[in-house]
């Protein structure tokens, strides 16, 4: 019933029964899944034409398209549970956010949900998409009138959410090819089709002049605020949504370039009859102009639903009349905020403009029965059943191909971020200059016992810190990419583990193995090739445990900072527990399991074995008695309580629990969490 707007009343877009025989679909017939495009036959590249993506992926007339359905919202309220609020009963009190809220969108529509600050904009729009958090949804989001699947939905619909997330060190060019690639369906496009489909977007976005510009961040320039903007909308422009959202998008724009954004939206909207929403806080008159619709929210409900012009009719004719020269966007935003100053005449306002609403739909309506009941017109276009038909694919690749896009995507962004590169590279050598001089060529007097025994537990040390930092400030900021892009569907979580895991194990065992060689010759440890062999092995283990450790962590805490308190103080933990700083039978029973999961020191234990047994000293520099073989300094030290092979084991199973362990970890928090 409160479907209507005065959109409808003016009868812009008369709903219509889709006869499902003038419906010309396109599918191709070769089935194969490619991300080469050059290497790659041609199949149907037209079909991907952006002027036809409303139906992702199907060839559709344009009258069937000027019948397709529409987005509606019927009586949606949306409670949270207040911890902080309790009732008299002592339980947390629930509170209302939104209360019966409905509208609808149509195909070709740019619409704006405006309201002050609080007015409940963004949580209509997360009701939507239905990216929501724990809180009650009731009421019916239907798109075609039918109930949003929501197995098809993530694919329906595309998400632009106010901060981009985005690689830095990718073009342009680059991010929005690879988002095609990996959205778009590998049994109906080739790769050239998704790749000229990319480009199609990116100059109907007006990003043609930045298309080899790298996206940039805070250390490297890359393109400018808007076309940031305009490339994280590409990015979900070409998984060709029905239904695209857009939280604020002109946020930290100036007004020109939010101009430019918005008149990209709108051609957009109206060329490929795509329905696009986005909240908008204060848009400039230009803007407002451009919208179809304004929804104005007050107090968590609607206001007015409907075309600019009409809103400012109906408010004047309540008896608020926008000002000559004044933009009605400042006018609405004006009469719909409650201040806390004049708190009860603004809420008596707000309630008027509910009540007034209210009353005009249920009028709307009745005009409009039976035709518009939430449910009708829609059955009549539900024939089509495009989203069903195009969307409800789980992966638009099969697992190698997603892996090898991501690999590859992955290595150019670890590969062209030269900033990190340069500091890895220095560190290594930095490291190696340090250690080797400070340790050089011990020799095998008395007091190179005490020397060997702190280099032997300094490495691990320093191997296992130097590689988990980084991956603790890198990996949750990649894992909100990944969780947008999940969210779209895009791909598997273990694809992308794969890739995160080559491109962060691969550096770090090459700037290890550099170091550990010319290392072990520098400090002169025992020179014998099986024993050489044995501390390159356990170096390489012990980077493994350090990245996967890193991820274990960093999958498992939402922020880097809270990845940066936690990381560290485990790590301090593992080296207390080592076996070098106190002795293993004096840690106390209650601590002493964690000396069994330290894996610095099982490390430490199978250098130290690996080099000191057998090993002879010579009495030389002598203080007291002479310690004469390495046996006897691992007796001393209790390093040798477990044996060198299994401490060689232990890391490898430390090695295969922590990186399933962090596997396991991400599948569940990256479960695209969605609310139907
Ligand atoms: N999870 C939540 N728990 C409790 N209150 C919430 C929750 N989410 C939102 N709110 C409250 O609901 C109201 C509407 O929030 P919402 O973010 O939708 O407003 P908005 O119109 O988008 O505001 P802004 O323009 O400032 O972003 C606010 O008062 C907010 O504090």
């Amino acid at each position: 019933m409160s479907t209507a707007s005065s959109s409808d009343t003016k009868g812009s877009r008369p709903e219509q029964p889709l006869r499902l025989d003038s419906v010309s679909v396109t599918m191709p017939s070769i089935k194969h899944s490619v991300a080469n495009a050059d290497a790659l036959p041609v199949k149907d590249t037209s079909s991907l034409s952006l002027s036809l993506p409303i139906y992702n992926e199907q060839r559709v007339t344009p009258e069937n398209i000027a019948n397709a359905g529409s987005l509606r919202w019927k009586d949606i309220s949306y409670d949270v549970v207040v911890a902080k609020d309790k009732d008299e009963h002592g339980k947390p009190k629930s509170r209302t956010l939104l209360s019966g809220v409905s509208g609808q969108a149509q195909p070709g529509e740019l619409v704006a949900i405006m309201g002050s600050s609080g007015a409940g904009k963004t949580t209509l729009l997360n009701c939507l998409t239905g990216r929501l958090g724990t809180g009650t949804l009731a009421g019916t989001i239907t798109l075609d009138g039918k109930p949003r699947d929501p197995k098809s939905w993530k694919r329906a619909m595309a998400f632009v959410e106010q901060d981009d997330a985005l690689y830095a060190n990718l073009t342009v060019t680059e991010t929005l090819r690879y988002a095609a690639l990996l959205r778009l369906s590998s049994k109906k496009y080739t790769a050239k089709a998704k790749i000229a489909h990319a480009d199609e977007v990116l100059e109907s976005l007006r990003l043609t002049k930045a298309k080899d510009s790298y996206i940039g961040d805070g250390l490297t320039r890359g393109v400018s605020g808007g076309e940031r903007k305009r490339v994280s909308i590409g990015q979900e422009l070409v998984g060709a949504p029905r239904v695209l959202f857009l939280d604020e998008p002109t946020s930290g724009l100036d007004s020109n370039t939010s101009l430019a954004l918005i008149e990209n939206l709108k051609a957009e909207a109206e060329k490929t009859r795509r329905i696009v929403v986005m909240t908008i806080h204060q848009p400039s008159f230009e803007v407002i102009s451009m919208c179809d619709k304004v929804i104005l929210l007050s107090a968590g409900s609607t206001c007015y639903q409907g075309p600019v012009d009409d809103a400012l009719a109906h408010f004047a004719s309540l008896g608020y009349t926008c000002p000559p020269r004044k933009n009605p966007a400042d006018f609405f935003l004006d009469i719909l905020t409650i201040n806390a100053a004049t708190h009860a005449e603004d809420t008596a306002r707000v309630q008027k403009f509910h009540q007034a609403y209210r009353e005009l739909a249920e009028r709307d309506q009745e005009k409009r029965e039976p035709s518009s009941s939430p449910s009708s017109p829609v059955q009549s276009t539900t024939q089509l059943q495009t989203t069903e038909v195009n969307h409800d694919a789980e992966f638009s690749n099969n697992w190698f191909t997603e892996a090898r896009l991501l690999n590859e995507r992955a290595w150019k962004d670890v590969l062209r971020n030269r900033a990190v590169l340069i500091a890895d590279i220095t560190r290594t050598f930095v490291l190696i200059i340090i250690m080797g001089f400070v340790f050089f060529r011990l020799g095998k007097g008395q007091p190179s016992i005490q020397s060997r025994v702190g280099f032997l537990f300094m490495w691990p040390i320093n191997q296992f810190f130097v590689t988990m930092q980084p991956v603790l400030t890198t990996f949750p900021l990649e894992r909100v990419i990944m969780l947008r892009e999940r969210s779209a569907g895009s791909y598997r979580v273990s694809t992308f583990y794969t890739a995160k895991a080559l491109t962060t194990l691969i550096p770090n065992l090459i700037y290890s193995m550099v170091a550990s060689s010319i290392l072990y010759w520098m400090v002169g440890l025992t020179p014998d090739a099986g024993k050489f062999f044995i501390w390159l092995l356990t170096n390489a283990l012990e980077i493994g445990a350090a990245v996967a450790f890193g991820f274990v962590i960093s999958s498992a805490v939402p922020t880097v900072q809270l990845a940066m308190a936690i990381g560290p103080l485990i790590v301090v933990t593992f080296l207390i527990f080592a076996g070098q700083l106190i002795a293993t039978t004096q840690i106390g029973w209650w601590f002493r399991w964690l000396h069994y999961l330290s894996p610095i020191g099982y490390a430490y234990s199978a250098h130290a074995q690996n080099e000191l047994a057998g090993l002879d000293f010579t009495c030389e520099g002598a203080v007291g008695a002479c310690t004469q073989t390495g046996d006897q300094v691992l007796q001393i030290y209790a390093l040798d309580v477990v044996s060198k092979w299994l401490c060689i084991g232990v890391l490898v199973i430390l090695n295969v629990w922590w990186f399933l362990m962090a596997y396991g970890i991400l599948r569940v928090s990256s479960k695209p969490k969605t609310k139907m």
